[in-house]
C-alpha cells in the first residue's frame, strides 16, 4: 500500500502530498538535455502475469494451477539463463515449446541468488530435447559473460572488439533462433554455435581422444582443469585465440588427480599456449603439477615421458620472472622512493600511532606477505606534512579547501611516496582516488629520464567503466602541477581521437582495460615508460571478466613498476593478481573488512508491493527539496527509460542513463545532474560506482539491487566526502533472499532495521530450508534431469540481458571495506 511519506532533509519522513512539491518540475526547470520520451510506457509492464498460459508464459507463480501430463523434470539454470528464456515476455519459452514440444516453466520461487528452477514436461523424447536447447542456451549466456567476443562474425582482434561493448550488455542471438528446425536432429545441426560446439567437443569427445603426432602434452592437476577450460569454454578458446595453438582436455589419469591437456599446432604456437597454460597453473602454485615438454608420440608414450618429467613450477615462475627481468633488463632506471618523513611524525610514538589509527576510523596496515618484515611508515596527520617538499603541489591540494586528509590518505601516502605497491581497501567517497593520484604526480616528475623523453606515458590508471574513467580524469584536472597531462581512453570513445591524443604525449593514462589493451596492440600506445600502475576498482574489472587484458597488460609493463590495487572486496581472482603481479604489498583498510556503508548516509527501508512503488516514487519526489538531488536506481535498462519517460510526460524533469544510450548521453546525463540542470537521475548500475557528485542528497532504491556490493556502492553516491545524505531502498516480497544482507549492513551502520525485514529474512531462511529438501525429493522422483549450475553464468556474476552491467557479480560477497563516514575529516 502507498502510504504517501516523503523524507524531509533531516532523514524522517514527512507527510506532504503530491500536489505541494517543492521540487522542480519542467515548467519550472531547465530543459535542457532532460530525459524527454514521447513512446508510450507502461510503468508497470514488469509485474507479473498470472495464470495459466502453456503457450507464452513461462513463469509460474502461486496462481498457476496449470496441469501437468505426462513425465517431468526440474533443471537448474543460471540467472543468466533465465534472463535469457523471460526476454519478450517469454518469447524464448514459447519458442523452446513450440520447438521441443516440451511444456517449460521457470519456477520463479526458487529465486535463492544462485540458480533458478526449470520445469520441463512432456514426452521423454521432447523433454530431452528441451533440455539440451536450454544447455545450449546456458553455454550461451555463460560464454557472453566470459568471451563475449566468440561471436563476432569476422575475425579481428577481439579484445578490441570487446573494448567498444565493455560497459554494454547484450546477448548475441543463438543461432536457432533464425533457424527454425523440423525435429530434433535438424535443431543440432542449426544449433552448431561455435563456442557451445567447441565446448561439446570438449566434454564428449576430447576427453577420450587420442594425442596426434607431435602433440604436446601439458600434465595439470585435474582440479585446475575447470580453470584451464573456463565457463563455457570460454578459458580454452581464448587460450587458443592467444597462441593460436590447438588446446585439448584429454583425460584424466587413472587415478583422477592429473589431468592432460593436449597441444596441437606449430611449434611457436604451442611454446605459446604451453606458457599460457603453465602462467595459468602456476597461480595456484601446486607443488604436484607435472608436465611433459616433450612431444607426444602416442598415449603411452606421453605417460612414460611425464612419469620422467616433474615440473617445480615455483621454478617455472621465477623462470618468468627472471625472463622478465632480462628483458627489461637495459630499460633506464626507476625511481620510487621520493618520502622524506617530517620529523612530526618520524617522532611519533608507537602508541600515538595506534591512537591515531584507531580514531581515523580503525586504520589498518599490514604486510600483504608473511615473509616481509620492512618497517611500516607512519600516517600523516597534515598535507604538509606529506608534501612539504613539493610547494606547489601543496598549494594545488589547500586550494581544494580540504580540511585534512582522509584515513586512506593519511596511510597510502607515506606508503606510496615511499615506493611501495599498496592494496587500498576503504569505503566509497573517501578519497582513495587523491590518495594514489598525488604520489602518482610526484612519481612521474621525478623519474631520470625527463618527460619529453620517454616514450609513453608513466602512469597507467585502470578502471573498470567509462563514467569511473572519466571521474578519475576531471580528478586529476583539480590538481595541474607542472604541465602533467592526462588523458581517458574508453571503449565507446572515439578510438582514433583517442589515438591522436596519445600520440601528441601525456603522462597519465585512465582507461578502461578493453580499450587501453586495444591501443596497445594497435601499437598506438606504449608502455615501455609505465612505471606507476593503479587498478582502481579491481574486484569490479574482475566480475566484469577483464582479468585477462589486465594481465596481459602487466606483462607489457616492467616488472619493477609501483602497483596499486583499490578494491570494495577481497575475491580470489584480486587475490591472484596481488600475488602474481605486486611485490610485496603493503595493505592499508580502513573500518571493518565486512560489507558496510558509508556512516554518513541515514538507510531507510520499505517493504512494499510491486504495484506500490510508482506511487511511493512520486511520493518521494514531492517530497525533495529544491536544493536537493538524486539518483533513482533501477534494476533494468527497459525500466530506467520507462520511469525516465513517465516522469518527463508528467512534467517533471530527469535524466536517464544505462548502458543502452549513446555515450554521448550517459555524459550528457551525468553532466546535467552536476551542474544541476536536473536533480533528478534515472539509472541502472552503470552509475552505482565511481560518480562523485558531492551534492547529491538522496539514493533511492526503486528496484533493490541483486547484490549487496551494489547496494553498498549505490548508497556510496551520496554521504560523500563527509556529508550526509540518505538512501531509502524499497523491497518487496521478491527481494527477500537479500534481506538478511540488508540486515547486516543496516547493524553495521547503526541503522534502524525495520521489524518487517527481519520477518522477511526470517521467512526466507525457513523457505530456504524448505526448498531444499522439496529440490532434493523432486530431483529423485524425476530421475536426475541436469544440474546446470556448472556451465551457468555462475548465477549472480557477469552480465544479464536488460540487466545493466550484471553488476556486482562474481565472487566476494564476504569479505570488504568498511566505513568512516561522519568521522571523515
Ligand atoms: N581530504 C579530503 N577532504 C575532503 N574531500 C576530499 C578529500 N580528498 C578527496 N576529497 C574529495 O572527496 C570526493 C570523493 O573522493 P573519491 O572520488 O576519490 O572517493 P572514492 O573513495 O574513490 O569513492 P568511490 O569508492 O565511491 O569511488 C572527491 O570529490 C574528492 O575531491
Amino acid at each position: 500500500m502507498s502510504d504517501r511519506r516523503g523524507y524531509s532533509r533531516d532523514g524522517s519522513r514527512d507527510s506532504r502530498q503530491s500536489g505541494s512539491s517543492s521540487y522542480p518540475r519542467n515548467s519550472q526547470s531547465s530543459q535542457r538535455g532532460s530525459y524527454q520520451s514521447s513512446h508510450n510506457s507502461n510503468w508497470d509492464s514488469n509485474t507479473r502475469n498470472s495464470g495459466c498460459n502453456q503457450q507464452s508464459s513461462g513463469h509460474v507463480n502461486k496462481d498457476d494451477h496449470c496441469q501437468q501430463r505426462g513425465n517431468t523434470a526440474i533443471i537448474r539454470v543460471s540467472y543468466d539463463v533465465v534472463k535469457l528464456l523471460s526476454a519478450q515476455s517469454n518469447a524464448k519459452v514459447s519458442e523452446l515449446q513450440d520447438k521441443s514440444g516440451a511444456r517449460i516453466k521457470v519456477l520463479h520461487e526458487d529465486d535463492n541468488w544462485v540458480d533458478v528452477g526449470v520445469q520441463l514436461a512432456g514426452e521423454p523424447e521432447q523433454i530431452r530435447l528441451a533440455e539440451r536447447m536450454i544447455k545450449e542456451l546456458n553455454s550461451l549466456a555463460s560464454d557472453s559473460i566470459n568471451h563475449p567476443t566468440t561471436y563476432q562474425q569476422s575475425g579481428g582482434n577481439s579484445l578490441a572488439d570487446w573494448s567498444g561493448k565493455e560497459t554494454d550488455s547484450g546477448m548475441k542471438k543463438p543461432k536457432w533462433e533464425s533457424e527454425r528446425p523440423m525435429d530434433s536432429d535438424r535443431w543440432q545441426q542449426s544449433s552448431s554455435f561455435e563456442p557451445s560446439r567447441r565446448q561439446h567437443n570438449y566434454e564428449s569427445e576430447n576427453r577420450h581422444s587420442q594425442p596426434p603426432e607431435n602433440a604436446l602434452i601439458v600434465k595439470v592437476p585435474s582440479g585446475i582443469v575447470g580453470r584451464i577450460i573456463g565457463r563455457g569454454g570460454s578459458k580454452i578458446n581464448e587460450l587458443q585465440d592467444q597462441s593460436g595453438a590447438r588446446i585439448k582436455v584429454l583425460k584424466d589419469d587413472d587415478n583422477g588427480t592429473e589431468a592432460s591437456i593436449q597441444i596441437t599446432g606449430e611449434p611457436e604456437k604451442k611454446k605459446e599456449a604451453e606458457r599460457l597454460i603453465k602462467e595459468l597453473v602456476g597461480d595456484t602454485s601446486f607443488p604436484s603439477s607435472r608436465y611433459s615438454n616433450n612431444t607426444a608420440q602416442s598415449s603411452t608414450t606421453v605417460a612414460a615421458q611425464t612419469d620422467s618429467a616433474v615440473v617445480d613450477w615455483g621454478a617455472v615462475i621465477r623462470d618468468s620472472k627472471e625472463a622478465s627481468l632480462r628483458r627489461w633488463a637495459n630499460s633506464p632506471k626507476i625511481y620510487k622512493n621520493f618520502y622524506i618523513e617530517d620529523p612530526e611524525v618520524s617522532v611519533m610514538s608507537r602508541e600515538e600511532v595506534e591512537k591515531f589509527r584507531l580514531t581515523h576510523n580503525n586504520i589498518t596496515i599490514s604486510h600483504y606477505k608473511s615473509d616481509d618484515d620492512r618497517p611500516i611508515p607512519n600516517p600523516v596527520k597534515s598535507f604538509a606534512q606529506a608534501f612539504a617538499h613539493y610547494p606547489e603541489l601543496l598549494e594545488a591540494v589547500q586550494s581544494q579547501q580540504f580540511k585534512d586528509p582522509s584515513p586512506i590518505q593519511c596511510q597510502a601516502w607515506p606508503v606510496l611516496l615511499k615506493g611501495h605497491d599498496l592494496i587500498g581497501i576503504a569505503q566509497t567517497g573517501t578519497g582513495k582516488t587523491l590518495a594514489f593520484l598525488l604520489p602518482a604526480l610526484i612519481h612521474i616528475e621525478g623519474q631520470p629520464i625527463t618527460r619529453s623523453e620517454r616514450s609513453g606515458p608513466s602512469v597507467l590508471i585502470m578502471a573498470p567503466t567509462r563514467e569511473l574513467a572519466q571521474q578519475i580524469e576531471r580528478e586529476v584536472a583539480k590538481f595541474p602541477w607542472k604541465g602533467i597531462k592526462c588523458l581517458c581512453v574508453y571503449g565507446g570513445g572515439d578510438r582514433r581521437q583517442q589515438i591522436g591524443a596519445v600520440a601528441k604525449g601525456v603522462e597519465i593514462v585512465v582507461a578502461t582495460p578493453g580499450r587501453l589493451y586495444d591501443l596497445m596492440q594497435a601499437g598506438a600506445l606504449k608502455t615501455s615508460s609505465v612505471s606507476y600502475v593503479v587498478l582502481d576498482e579491481a574486484d569490479r574489472m574482475l566480475d566484469l571478466g577483464f582479468e585477462p587484458q589486465i594481465k596481459k597488460i602487466l606483462i607489457d609493463v616492467r616488472p619493477d613498476r609501483q602497483i596499486i590495487m583499490t578494491s570494495a572486496t577481497w575475491p580470489e581472482g584480486i587475490r591472484r593478481i596481488a600475488n602474481d603481479y605486486m611485490d610485496n604489498p603493503l595493505q592499508v583498510c580502513v573500518g571493518t573488512l565486512d560489507l558496510a556503508a558509508c556512516h554518513s548516509v541515514t538507510q531507510h527501508v520499505e517493504i512494499l508491493d510491486e504495484e506500490d512503488k510508482r506511487q511511493r516514487l512520486l511520493d518521494f519526489i514531492q517530497s525533495l527539496d529544491p536544493n536537493d538531488k538524486a539518483i533513482v536506481f533501477v534494476g533494468r535498462k527497459l525500466v530506467a527509460d520507462q520511469v525516465a519517460s513517465e516522469l518527463s510526460l508528467i512534467g517533471i524533469s530527469c535524466q536517464c542513463i544505462h548502458g543502452d544510450r549513446e555515450q554521448s548521453d550517459r555524459e550528457q546525463a551525468l553532466a546535467d545532474l552536476r551542474n544541476g540542470d536536473v536533480k533528478l537521475l534515472i539509472a541502472t548500475d552503470v552509475a552505482s560506482r565511481g560518480i562523485d557528485i558531492k551534492d547529491i542528497t538522496h539514493i533511492l532504491n526503486y528496484d533493490f539491487p541483486r547484490h549487496a556490493e551494489e547496494y553498498v556502492h549505490r548508497v556510496g553516491r551520496t554521504g560523500r566526502a563527509g556529508r550526509t545524505g540518505i538512501a531509502i531502498s524499497f523491497m518487496t516480497r521478491e527481494d527477500w533472499s537479500k534481506a538478511n544482507d540488508l540486515i547486516d549492513i543496516l547493524k553495521e551502520a547503526n541503522q534502524e532495521i525495520p521489524p518487517e525485514l527481519i520477518k522477511m529474512s526470517e521467512r526466507f531462511a525457513a523457505w530456504k530450508v524448505r526448498k531444499d529438501e522439496e529440490r532434493q525429493r523432486n530431483l529423485a522422483d524425476c530421475g536426475g534431469g541436469f544440474r546446470g549450475r556448472g556451465g551457468g553464468g555462475g548465477g549472480r556474476g557477469g552480465r544479464r540481458g536488460d540487466r545493466d552491467e550484471g553488476f556486482g557479480g562474481g565472487g566476494g560477497r564476504g569479505s570488504r571495506r568498511g566505513g568512516f563516514g561522519r568521522d571523515f575529516m
